[in-house]
């Protein structure tokens, strides 16, 4: 099931570590790990799927036909698995994010490196989930990856390179280390916020490209939304501390890239299956599996309108999601809007609201 590539380089150095998440991402993660030599307690709350990992080497519900090689060590007991790791990789979503971590936080320990690979957006607050990390475990050093990544192609070896954003530079050369093989590369950077809130905000341009895909839009009007995404999704994270350049690296334009024109994205998925005329309800249930945009939508929404952010994509999608309007009202409405300025951080836009 994989090209072939990659086995640990003899001088890497193997380390013990921990994913938490026994879903697509956690499973793609833990095997890179195992694959590069490092002893991965890899821990899911279901103890027949634990079992299932432990005989089989397959995660059949998540990852079916994919071997999990190396020394992948699944288990159902957090507590251990945290205290023997040196860096822990948080894949839980969002919704479940902080009480996981909370439930579990005296088991963290001072220094010990803590990554999310979570790309989502806690209701309460408005909260990432680096920040949420920093809460509720702030004597541990922490950081976050995010990228084009699809996990289904990770696990059959593609080519893939991902971001770490932390401020600290050696949990950045650390997760470089532990992650980095012949087909996946970490890039850097210190951009937490822009890193982590570009990996949530693309998820709800995905949903519009997969929307735009099922109504044969065209080449043209993907092209269109894919760049009028990245340019409200900086305009928003810009206005709440972000880097706008970040925008432009893999965890910006490069996720959006990849999240707006494959079908293995989980979000375009439901966008396409909306856009077929399916109610969102049955979609997710169809799926089976998370699709953070649909809550992220929904957050982003109502901050941008409290914070007075122009984003008319988010509102079309959500009128189209949770209001009644019709798809092509909202298609009419945004191709008759003002037309306003390409590249804002060079000619600033005028005021439309
Ligand atoms: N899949 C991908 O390609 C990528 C995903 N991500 C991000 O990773 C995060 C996780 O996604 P992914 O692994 O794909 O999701 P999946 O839907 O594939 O799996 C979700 C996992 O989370 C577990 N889970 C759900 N609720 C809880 C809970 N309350 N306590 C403990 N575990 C829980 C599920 O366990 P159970 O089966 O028992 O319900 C399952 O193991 C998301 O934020 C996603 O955006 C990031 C990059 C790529
Ligand atoms: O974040 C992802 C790829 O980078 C995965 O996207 P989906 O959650 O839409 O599958």
């Amino acid at each position: 099931m994989t090209n072939g590539r990659s086995m640990p380089e003899s001088n890497k150095p193997v380390a013990e570590v921990a994913v938490l998440g026994g879903g697509s991402f956690g499973t793609a993660m833990a095997k890179v790990l195992g694959e590069n030599g490092h002893r991965v307690h890899f821990w899911m709350r279901d103890e027949a799927q634990a079992q299932e990992v432990r005989t089989t080497r397959i995660n059949s519900r998540y990852m079916p036909g994919i071997e999990i090689t190396g020394d992948i060590l699944p288990t159902t007991d957090l507590a251990d698995a945290v205290s023997k790791a040196e860096l822990v990789f948080v894949a839980i979503p969002s919704k479940a994010f902080r009480t996981v971590i909370r439930e579990n936080s005296e088991k963290f320990r001072e220094g010990q490196v803590v990554v999310s690979l979570t790309k989502g957006i806690e209701a309460h607050g408005f909260k990432l989930m680096s920040e949420i990390l920093q809460e509720e475990i702030p004597r541990c050093r922490i950081g976050v990856l995010s990228g084009p990544n699809l996990a289904s192609e990770i696990v059959n070896q593609d080519l893939t390179a991902t971001v770490i954003a932390a401020k600290d530079p050696d949990v950045r050369h650390k997760v470089q280390q532990l992650l980095g093989c012949e087909y996946f590369r970490v890039y850097a950077n210190v951009d937490i916020y822009g890193v982590e809130l570009a990996g949530a905000l693309k998820n709800i341009y995905a949903i519009v490209a997969g929307l735009a895909a099922a109504m044969n839009m065209g080449e043209n009007a993907n092209a269109m939304l894919i760049t009028r995404g990245l340019a409200e999704m900086s305009r928003f994270a810009v206005s709440l501390g972000a880097n706008p350049m970040t925008f432009m690296g893999l965890a910006g334009v490069g996720d959006l890239i990849v999240t707006c024109t494959s079908s293995k994205s989980r979000n375009y998925r439901i966008g396409y299956a909306v856009g077929q005329g399916q109610n969102l309800e049955d979609a997710v249930a169809e799926l089976g599996q998370v699709a953070e945009g649909i809550y992220t939508l929904e957050l982003v929404k109502k901050k941008a309108e409290a914070i007075g952010i122009y984003m008319p994509l988010v509102r079309g999608l959500y009128e189209i999601l949770y209001g009644n309007s019709s798809i092509n009202a909202v298609i009419k409405s945004l191709m008759t809007s003002v037309q306003n300025s390409d590249v804002e951080f060079i000619l600033p836009r005028t005021i439309v609201e």
